[in-house]
């Protein structure tokens, strides 16, 4: 996937990030952190190709995502927000089996193969207990779960999660992570994330991108820890990072 000169704005005089370029290769687990309102939302939505960015282009293999058809681009990203999905009776298969639907037939059915990816992503993301559970009455967390099973199911090289760890308790948020990180190794996907869990990015990440108003550092957790990086996110507080310790100081 390669970004190119990404330019994204709301409005002429806010330029959230400017002239962003980077390729990114089959494998990455990017973990994308920054303060509130910085622009991490816009930027995933932006290299899913819902939102148009201002400017620059995304591709993936030689293509636009911008010039894709709707089939063809959710079977290349997978974007997870935190969105609820709620519908009365909804159970959590038909949430995961909505993953099929870029492959389906005009009917919608899905076939046994179908059947058989949506049973995997099920047991890859850990969630077979909840099977047969209205998708309105889980927490959270485990909604959170059934959703990455959908992206799982839905077989695309991409996947994009908005603050996949937010609702998470503890062992949950790291379980979570580590789970994206395994498919993102052992399935040759890119997968970039957004979060607010220092930590955890360090631990898990290949690449982390930090990004603040002047735009985007990116490098790996070890080189950004050399360059006190981190205190980019920090500027303007009475808060340091200590690279040293990996702890977030007063
Ligand atoms: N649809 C929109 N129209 C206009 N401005 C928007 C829109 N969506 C977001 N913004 C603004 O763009 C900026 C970036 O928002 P965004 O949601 O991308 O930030 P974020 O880094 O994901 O924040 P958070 O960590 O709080 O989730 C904010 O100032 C926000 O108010």
């Amino acid at each position: 996937m390669i970004i190119k000169n990404l330019t994204l704005s709301y409005s002429a005089d806010k330029i959230l990030l400017r002239n962003f370029s980077k390729e990114l290769s089959a494998g990455s687990f990017i973990a994308l952190v920054g303060r509130n309102g910085v622009g991490k939302s816009t930027l995933l939505r932006a290299l899913a190709g819902v939102s148009r960015c201002a400017g620059g282009d995304v591709l993936y293999g030689e293509k636009s995502l911008y010039q894709m058809r709707n089939s063809e681009l959710s079977r290349t990203i997978a974007l997870v927000t935190t969105e609820i999905v709620q519908s009365p009776n909804l159970k959590v298969e038909d949430v995961i089996e909505m993953g099929r639907a870029p492959y389906t037939n005009w009917s919608g059915s899905l076939d046994k193969e179908d059947k058989d990816i949506v049973n995997q992503a099920i047991e890859t993301a850990g969630i077979s207990y909840l099977r047969g559970k209205e998708i309105d009455r889980l927490s959270d967390g485990e909604r959170q779960r059934v959703m990455i099973a959908r992206a799982i199911a839905q077989q695309t090289p991409v996947i994009l999660l908005d603050e996949p760890s937010a609702f998470l308790d503890l062992p949950n948020r790291y379980q979570i992570v580590m789970l994206l990180a395994e498919i993102a190794q052992s399935e040759g996907k890119i997968i970039i994330f957004s979060t607010h869990d220092l930590q955890v990015a360090l631990r898990f990440a290949s690449e982390i991108w930090i990004m603040t108003p002047k735009g985007i550092t990116a490098g790996s957790p070890e080189m950004l820890r050399a360059t006190s990086s981190f205190n980019l996110i920090f500027e303007d507080t009475a808060l340091k990072f200590n690279s040293i310790t990996g702890e977030v100081e007063f």
